[in-house]
């Protein structure tokens, strides 16, 4: 192994640093999660629609705050399954499992959370209520 192969741990040095490998984070995201990508890609379509229907501020709140705990959730998902991955690999785990059933019913929760506030903003606007 040559010197370059060896990768050493430290703390960030700087504020940059830092943002910087946050940023790596949300490539890998992007990269390695299905689940996350295709979040990202449902946000964007609700998105360009909340501008064609017009929404109002305090629709664009909601909107955006069903977005992020969703995306916030995925990356807790993927965070859990990271660690236990970590802790106990291949090996079966009921302790794992449960670690990771109950991460992704995070995300299920947010998204019914998400689901409803689409409903209650876009149902009025579409039907003219
Ligand atoms: N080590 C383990 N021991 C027991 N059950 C496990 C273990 N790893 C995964 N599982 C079970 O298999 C399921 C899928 O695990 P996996 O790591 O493939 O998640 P995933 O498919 O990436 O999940 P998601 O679709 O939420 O991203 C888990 O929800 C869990 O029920």
């Amino acid at each position: 192994m040559g010197l370059k192969d060896k990768k050493v741990v430290r703390k960030n040095r700087s504020f940059a640093e830092s943002f910087k490998h946050a940023f790596d984070g949300l490539v890998i995201l992007c990269k390695t999660e299905r689940n996350f990508r295709f979040h990202l890609i449902a946000s964007l379509i609700v998105v360009i629609i909340s501008f064609i229907l017009k929404i109002d501020l305090s629709q664009w709140v909601w909107i955006l705050l069903a977005i992020f705990i969703v995306l916030i959730a995925e990356v807790v998902n993927t965070l859990c399954e990271s660690i236990v991955n970590l802790i106990v690999g291949n090996k079966y785990d009921e302790i794992a499992k449960k670690a990771k059933d109950v991460a992704a019913a995070g995300v299920v929760i947010a998204s019914i959370f998400a689901a409803i506030i689409g409903l209650l903003v876009y149902v009025p606007i579409i039907f003219g209520l």
